[in-house]
């Protein structure tokens, strides 16, 4: 049975209860109301120190009750409300620090859900998504989340000391309070008023937030390319005019926000006078209940502005977490098969594509169509072509990256669907035209992804890649590579990569153009690396390189549509 959906608050407090637990914040709703009880009892001590500075017999009807407390020496009064004050600075410390812990570990959750929701869903779905988006969901809008946790349990005080309060109050003078409530309705009734302006306004900075963000990213990641094109005045522009909306879209949020929390202490003041007016003129009202009252009223006016400013963070923040759960639906529906526990299929015999149907969304044509290959294990095969043909989309469906939308991938005839396709991958190594290196050492990027080899196998790797200049190196493995490995040149990177795809001794080693940055020597030697594969290990490269079809047992030349 599918119920109505849960409202965007409704979710919120379960996502904040899921990452607390519930334990922890039947703790911390303990450690509020303690604390507002304490201030309630500290504005309640007023009625009798007011009775005993206003003379015997001040306390009037109302306060009767009190009459046993008001003949305590008024020392003992003042300090029994000094104690109260104390023992709630130390709640209100433990409140403080529980809010903000719960603030952390809803950032820390909110990130590793996203994150593994993106890092499982199928490349397909991930080559369309935008990266820089990513990273504003992971980083700005998931602290936001955490903000939100801070902001639930400031709102849910601002409730408990509101409402303990007001009835304090009506301990004092339940006359007094109803006045006091029909006016605090006129601040309520201010602030729905409010309401749609302020939700304007958050949509605005959400969406100039992500563009700026976009235009950070997009620009950092492709600064080069841009200074050497001649891009960067356009990347100037586009940034200006992101961070122009970003900074509109902030002054507008920021003047919703002032202007409500300035028209709330106008209506605020206007509410206290209206309150004096009726006691003194129509209530007649003792002092004893007027000053209590008006001071529970007066310490009620930040409580109801803090309470404003939260619920307008709230719904701020609240967006960061739509734009989440969002991303980690959409991210879980088009989540790849699991593969743990699936062996991943040796390839022994052949690799063959048959009846292979690829189109991507969006394009008109099919890259293959009804696409038939064969590569027997421990061949080498370049895979040519011009560009656009499907070059790099065969290499994704036989390193088990995408599969095909018609046909069959086949690994010693085990087709390679679910799960299997997904364990098939720990059996391939992957050499990128353009290699991955962090800023780490040189063992430390050989390692990734197989943390536990030791040194030995790293030389023999780099020994099999023709890496030899590591050996030269002062420092060895453990030399610095920069970040993207730029302290090293575009051939030092890539036999770098190479060693690293060596290391993981793979079934299948696919090469994407990687000669292309080596001067004849070093082809050369890569060239003498590879052919002491032949027979050991698959390998497919991609390319057009005359050497390299020269190695190749068979090269497949692909035309467009094939
Ligand atoms: N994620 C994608 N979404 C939509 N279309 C795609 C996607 N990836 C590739 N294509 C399209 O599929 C076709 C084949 O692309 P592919 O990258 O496999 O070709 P290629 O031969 O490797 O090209 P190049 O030599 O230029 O790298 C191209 O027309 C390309 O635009």
């Amino acid at each position: 049975m599918s119920g109505k959906p849960a409202s965007p608050t409704v979710r919120a407090l379960r996502v904040i209860r899921d990452a607390a637990g519930v334990g922890r914040l039947v703790w911390i709703a303990a450690l509020m109301i303690v604390s507002s009880l304490t201030e309630g009892i500290g504005l309640l001590m007023l009625v009798p120190i007011t009775g005993l500075i206003a003379g015997k017999g001040a306390l009037g009807a109302a306060g009767a009750w009190l009459e046993p407390v008001a003949a305590w020496p008024v020392g003992l009064l003042l300090a029994m409300v000094v104690a109260l004050v104390i023992m709630r600075a130390a709640l209100v410390y433990l409140v403080l620090d529980a809010r903000y812990r719960l603030g952390l570990t809803l950032t820390k959750v909110m990130r590793i859900q996203t994150q593994n929701a993106i890092l499982a869903a199928e490349w397909r779905w991930l080559c369309r998504q935008s990266s820089s988006d990513h990273v504003g969901h992971l980083m700005g809008e998931a602290d936001r989340v955490g903000q939100l946790g801070e902001e639930a349990l400031s709102i849910a005080t601002g409730l408990i000391t509101a409402t303990i309060l007001l009835f304090t109050a009506t301990v004092v003078s339940w006359k007094l309070t109803v006045v006091a409530l029909a006016t605090a309705g006129l601040v309520a009734t201010c602030m729905i008023a409010m309401r749609s302006r302020r939700e304007v306004a958050v949509v605005r900075y959400s969406d100039a937030y992500q563009a700026l963000n976009a235009q950070v990213t997009n620009g950092l990641f492709h600064l080069r390319a841009a200074r050497i094109g001649g891009a960067e005045a356009s990347l100037v522009e586009q940034f200006n005019h992101a961070a122009r909306v970003m900074e509109l879209a902030e002054q507008q949020y920021n003047r919703t926000h002032s202007l409500v929390h300035v028209m709330l202490q106008v209506v605020a003041a206007v509410s206290l006078g209206m309150l004096v007016y009726v006691a003194t003129m129509h209530l007649h009202s003792p002092l004893t209940a007027l000053v209590p009252v008006l001071a529970i009223m007066a310490r009620l006016v930040p409580v109801a502005t803090s309470l404003q400013q939260d619920l307008s963070r709230w719904g701020h923040d609240r967006s960061a977490l739509d734009g989440l759960q969002d991303l980690i639906g959409e991210a879980t529906r088009n989540v790849e098969a699991r593969s743990a526990g699936t062996d991943a299929p040796a390839l022994r015999e052949a690799l063959v594509l048959r009846g292979i149907t690829l189109r991507y969304e969006g394009r008109e044509t099919p890259v293959f169509d009804g696409f038939e290959l064969t590569i027997a294990a421990g061949s080498v095969v370049c895979i040519s072509g011009p560009s656009g043909s499907g070059k790099s989309s065969l290499a994704d469906m036989l390193s088990g990256l995408i599969s095909p939308d018609a046909g069959e991938v086949l690994v010693d005839g085990q087709p390679l669907a679910g799960a299997l396709r997904v364990a098939w991958r720990s059996r391939v190594a992957y050499v990128e035209q353009i290699p991955y290196l962090f800023d780490g050492t040189i063992a430390d990027n050989l390692r990734w992804g197989l943390p536990h080899e030791d040194d030995e196998a790293l030389w023999d790797a780099l020994g099999l890649a023709s890496a030899s200049f590591v050996a030269a190196l002062p420092e060895g493995l453990a030399t610095r590579v920069g970040e993207q490995g730029r302290q090293f040149s575009g051939g030092e990177r890539q036999r770098l990569a190479l060693a690293r795809a060596l290391l993981r001794k793979p079934d299948l080693l696919i090469l994407d153009e990687i000669t292309s940055a080596l001067d004849s020597g070093n082809e050369a030697a890569v060239i003498e690396s590879i052919a002491a594969l032949k027979g050991s290990c698959t390998v497919l490269i991609l390319g057009h390189r005359s050497t390299l079809q020269r190695l190749a047992d068979h090269v497949v030349e692909l035309a467009p549509g094939d």
